[in-house]
């Protein structure tokens, strides 16, 4: 089994009988960290490298024309990413980024219209609100001196507004931190042994669950969302209520098949459709876009300067908007903008892309063939990473963003929220609510770092998100 890359003649690392490439992974190392050992020691190599998870090959994309191809001209022989989902014994499994083939195309065009600039901006009144309660929180800290975890409280601010948005209740994360939702997201990090060989097994033999009918949400984690939701559609069908958000433009999608004041009929979603579109809004947008926030502010608050400089960008913009936080003033954020993209290159939440091959595909100018079903890794997080791309790339500097800059790079090498057909569907709503809570931090405190914080992060090797090892604290003092 491991001279499948020999045979073919593509550059692997040594494996190891059983766990291949994997050995460590999860314990001492970080699974992102291994890829890029993997990136480091091929990349100019080869256009793609080989390594096993286990015992199964997959390869990693090394080339940026070819990762190009993959995503978008090739799309045909790449467009499912080979994540296993069981639509009846795991309702919530099946949502849009698992999801594959025809039953995806489907469902994606009829939920693009949700995340469109109108949707969001009517969303604002109740993205402020639970920002000003956010402000509140921290007040309370700084009036205190305590110092505050920001990667929590980061993701306590996303689970406030996942909680409001995506299934209309408030959960109150941001003055609890043990609410049920906060508990249940840790799951996201797949932390338990038995949970993490769940899914390497359903991935890699996704016939055998299906006929099995494994379920890999946590039991506890289904119980909750199906409930809460289930329970607010049927609260406001009844009562006929009405709100801007999204549970409202998936009830409006379910039951009209079309949004209010759209002209077009996208066709109805069905029950299912809604229950697992509710529940990606917490899998995809909550985890990446509070990693996003919480390095930026860790960044921000090593170097004083830049921090005086965004806030001062900050007041600018909102200076042309009476100090409303709109909207458009949020949009027109340049240099705070430019912070957060040097955070997502630097900490990239969505590390690696996946993509399965879901038809055989021969890789151009090579005799390399990519067997139909085979997993191919777009390693982001390495090529962010890369001093060829970003020259000296542990430095934070938010100026690679400028717009002189990017005009110079290659679109290519910079791909937090993906490309293609498959690109992330929140990717607006997750740069809004990332700009918002940044801006709500910094017009009214300044953060400077805690000696608690491990200072360089590391990054905790048991997560498979992009967990700081020990926490991000900071202290909060009034400006
Ligand atoms: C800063 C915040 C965010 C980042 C960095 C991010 C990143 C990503 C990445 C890397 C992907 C995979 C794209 C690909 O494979 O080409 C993705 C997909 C996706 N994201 Fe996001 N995301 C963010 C926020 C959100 C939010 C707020 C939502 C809200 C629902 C969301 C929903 C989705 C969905 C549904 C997909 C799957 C799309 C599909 O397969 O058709 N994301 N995201």
């Amino acid at each position: 089994q491991y001279n499948y890359f020999k045979d073919r003649g593509i550059p692997n690392p040594k494996p190891i009988f059983p766990l291949g490439n994997f050995w460590g992974v999860g314990l001492s190392v970080h699974f992102i960290h291994r890829v890029n050992e993997i990136y480091r020691q091929f990349k100019g190599k080869a256009k793609i490298c080989g390594f096993f998870v286990t015992t199964i090959p997959a390869y990693i994309a090394l080339d940026i024309e070819l990762i190009k191809n993959i995503l978008v001209k090739d799309f045909d022989s790449f467009h499912d990413r080979g994540i296993y989902y069981n639509e009846k014994a795991d309702p919530l499994s099946a949502h849009i980024f698992s999801i594959a083939g025809e039953q995806w195309k489907t469902l994606r065009q009829k939920m693009t219209t949700t995340f469109s600039s109108g949707k969001i901006k009517a969303m604002m009144p109740t993205l402020n609100k639970i920002s000003e309660e956010m402000t509140e929180v921290l007040g309370e800290y700084a009036d205190e001196g305590k110092t505050l975890n920001y990667r929590d409280m980061a993701s306590r601010l996303m689970c406030e507004i996942v909680g409001e948005i995506a299934f209309g209740i408030k959960c109150n994360a941001l003055r609890d931190p043990n609410c049920e939702m906060m508990v249940l997201s840790d799951f996201l990090s797949i932390k338990d042994m038995k949970q993490r060989v769940m899914y390497l097994f359903s991935n890699a033999f996704p016939e055998v669950c299906r006929k099995l009918n494994i379920q890999i949400t946590p039991k506890d984690v289904q119980h909750y969302f199906l409930k809460i939701i289930n329970e607010a559609i049927e609260y406001r069908e009844k009562n006929k209520i009405r709100r801007n958000d999204y549970f409202d433009m998936l009830l409006q999608l379910k039951n009209e098949g079309k949004l209010d004041g759209d002209v077009t009929n996208v066709g109805r979603i069905s029950h299912t459709d809604m229950l697992a579109a509710c529940f990606v809004f917490f899998v995809a947008g909550f985890e990446t876009s509070s990693t996003a926030l919480a390095y930026a502010l860790y960044e921000l608050a090593v170097n004083q300067e830049l921090q005086d400089r965004t806030r001062d960008e900050i007041e600018k913009v909102l200076s042309n908007y009476d100090g409303k936080v709109t909207y458009e003033a949020l949009m027109n954020m340049n240099y705070p903008g430019q912070v957060i993209s040097e955070s997502l290159r630097k900490y990239t939440p969505g590390n690696v892309l996946m993509r399965k091959c879901t038809k055989e595909y021969k890789i151009p100018d090579t005799d390399i063939v990519i067997e139909k079903g085979r997993m191919v890794f777009l390693p982001m997080h390495a090529i962010h990473n890369d001093p060829e791309y970003f020259p000296d790339p542990e430095k934070f500097d938010p100026d690679r963003f400028s717009p002189e800059m990017e005009k110079e790079r290659n679109p290519f090498t910079f791909l937090p929220f993906g490309e293609g057909m498959r690109i992330c569907m929140g990717l607006r709503f997750g740069l809004i609510q990332t700009r918002l809570g940044l801006v709500s931090v910094l017009r009214k405190y300044r953060v400077t770092l805690n000696e608690k914080t491990v200072h360089p992060i590391r990054l905790d090797p048991k997560d498979v998100t992009m967990m700081p090892y020990g926490g991000i604290w900071l202290n909060t003092e009034h400006i």
